[in-house]
């Protein structure tokens, strides 16, 4: 749970063609590409897709693309000069356009198909053939596979045009929303939260698409009309994009016999995807069935701890369906996605999303998709059914881990070694009858205070016109955890005491060990609407600001930067759409 430290790479990728030296492609050469494809990648209009893992499909690229903003963290990790940013080669390959990119490096890209399951059913007819063979990556399309310092990273257009499976959709996204992803995904990154990371972003400075948008300061909950948004592409990058849902897709074809190939198509892709996410831990020597079981833990492992961490920095995911739960257990697809201001366990960003995927409900979700992630391997397990037996403990004991973890989570942000639940339910009750800025009040606790004073600073009330004897709880709460900590009325250095659950520990050591759980800064809506607002009439300034500031979230920065972002919510932004609330995300 504590802050990576990007690691940098010494610079060896300066061109395109540095770049080309180091392409690898592990799942064109491993997996199926669908027998119905075209040679040339030109496979744009929607179709259903029966058999193969993959599409061939060639991106099209955006307009008279402007360069808006790159990781350098990424790009410092990669080795990747920074000046390849903006330079034309690289530009075009990321903005869409493959076909001058040197060999090795394909001019066809690619795009997978995969099934769909919302908190634990299976939906069949959500493409227009009610089949769901016309399912998948409708408009992201991976350009490359490059193996850089022994790691394998697979690098994404979003919003690279129509693949066979945009249903009939633009192929499109804004750049609303690619600002967002952009910035949320090297932000979750430096909160040390396991995420895909994002490369680059281009906008197209003449193509714009129609979207339904909130027209300002709308209370709606729906939008109330169409705006057009100039088209942009982010790339993003991850060891793989296979999600639960693509499991599922050739789970569910094994599971009826669709075709003949349907049982070696999902052993396949099982294999790559331990090949791709889980090489370090599954021994290459084992038995395809003692492989799924160890698959199977080691996901619910990263996949319960994810949670924890999403909770810990205030994420709600929004719309976690099985499609967008990336089988190697890292965050994946920054739709409808919000950081909360108030605590709330309800909360939930999209509108169209339900209290299943709200705020404290991520876990239970989490459990569905391992449901579904387990029932799509299970056709593997079907001649030894004491494996099979073994991955329905898996799943059984997804709960109990999800609470194992989750205690361990609110006991490192109260700085305790275990959890206390009664302390933390009283806590509960008090940040929800106050209500408190769920990441303004832990912050402040970082600090030890030594009575409730610094912590108002994340109250959005005035404690007098909460419940009765509010202020008087508060204080009463604030003891029994300087109690449990062991920090009661000394300053300096603790005392072992026979109630705290710690050996004596140094003040300012509790401090530091708070602060690198609790961040300070967190990307709230509020902060990105100006930034992709400005950004739409050419001013990327607040993206680049926003950049800085969000890849360091644990760090103190200067008065100037506390005072813009170290805030509450201002009042006027409350029930606001596209603010508080918000329903397209694309
Ligand atoms: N403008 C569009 N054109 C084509 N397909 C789209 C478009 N918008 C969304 N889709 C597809 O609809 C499905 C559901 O969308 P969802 O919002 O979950 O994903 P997304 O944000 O596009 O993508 P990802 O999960 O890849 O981050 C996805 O399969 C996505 O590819
Ligand atoms: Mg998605």
């Amino acid at each position: 749970m504590t802050n990576q430290l990007s690691q940098q790479t010494p610079v060896t990728v300066e061109t395109v063609d540095d770049l080309a030296k180091l392409v690898n492609y592990s799942l064109m050469d491993t997996l199926n590409s669908d027998p119905d494809a075209t040679a040339n990648g030109d496979d744009h209009a929607p179709r259903q897709v029966f058999s193969g893992h993959y599409v061939p499909v060639k991106p099209t690229p955006i307009e008279n693309p402007e360069y808006v903003a790159h990781s350098s963290n990424l790009f410092a990790e990669l080795g990747f000069a920074d000046s390849m940013a903006q330079s034309a080669n690289f530009m075009s390959l990321f903005s869409g356009d493959l076909s001058n990119v040197p060999e090795p490096m394909s001019k066809v890209g690619w795009a997978c198909g995969y099934a769909l399951s919302i908190f634990g059913t299976e939906y069949i007819q959500q493409c227009p053939f009610r089949t769901g063979n016309g399912y998948g990556d409708g408009r992201a399309v991976s350009v490359l596979e490059a193996v850089i310092n022994d790691k394998r990273w697979e690098m994404q257009l979003k919003g690279g045009g129509r693949t066979p499976y945009c249903r009939g959709a633009d192929g499109r996204a804004v750049l609303r929303s690619s600002v967002r992803e952009f910035l949320a995904q090297e932000h979750m990154h430096a909160l040390g939260v396991p995420t895909s990371r994002s490369l680059s972003l281009y906008v197209s400075k003449t193509e714009t698409v129609q979207r339904p948008w909130y027209s300002e300061g709308s209370n709606a909950q729906d939008p109330d009309q169409m705006i057009s948004e100039a088209v942009a592409i982010s790339t993003r990058v991850a060891p793989s994009f296979i999600r639960v849902g693509q499991l599922e897709l050739f789970g569910r074809r094994a599971r009826t016999q669709e075709h003949p190939q349907a049982m070696a198509e999902l052993e396949l892709l099982m294999l790559h995807l331990i090949d791709r996410e889980y090489a370090d831990v599954i021994d290459q020597k084992l038995t395809n069935e003692q492989k799924v079981l160890l698959l199977a833990r080691e996901f619910r492992s990263r996949l319960t701890s994810l949670i924890a961490n999403w909770i810990r920095v205030g994420y709600c995911q929004g719309n976690f369906n099985s499609d967008n739960c990336a089988a190697g257990g890292f965050t994946l697809d920054y739709g409808p996605f919000g950081f909360c201001d108030v605590f709330n366990p309800q909360y939930q960003p999209w509108t169209g999303g339900g209290q299943h995927f709200a705020f404290l409900n991520q876990g239970v979700a989490a459990e569905r998709n391992f449901l579904m992630f387990c029932t799509a391997l299970s056709p593997l397990l079907m001649s030894t059914p004491d494996y099979l037996e073994q991955l329905q403990q898996l799943v059984d004991g997804f709960a109990t881990e999800m609470q194992t973890k989750m205690e361990q989570m609110w006991a490192a942000k109260l700085g305790l070694n275990t959890f206390d639940a009664a302390l933390f339910n009283e806590l509960e009750t008090l940040m929800l009858q106050t209500p408190v800025d769920y990441t303004i009040f832990f912050r402040e606790l970082s600090s030890l205070p030594d009575d409730i004073g610094p912590l108002k600073k994340s109250f959005y009330r005035d404690l007098a016109q909460g419940p009765q004897g509010l202020e008087q709880r508060w204080s009463a709460w604030l003891v029994q955890w300087q109690t449990l900590l062991g920090t009661e009325g000394n300053s300096t250095m603790l005392i072992a005491d026979e109630n705290a659950d710690t050996q004596p520990r140094n003040r300012d050591d509790i401090i530091a060990q708070m602060q690198r759980v609790n961040p300070k800064f967190t990307l709230r809506e509020w902060l990105l609407v100006p930034a992709y607002q400005q950004a739409s009439v050419g001013n990327y300034a607040l993206v680049r600001e926003l950049q800085k500031v969000m890849t360091q979230p644990y760090a103190e920065q200067s008065q100037e930067v506390e005072d813009k972002y170290y805030r509450l919510k201002a009042s006027e932004f409350f029930g606001v759409g596209g603010c508080s609330h918000l329903s397209c995300s694309s």
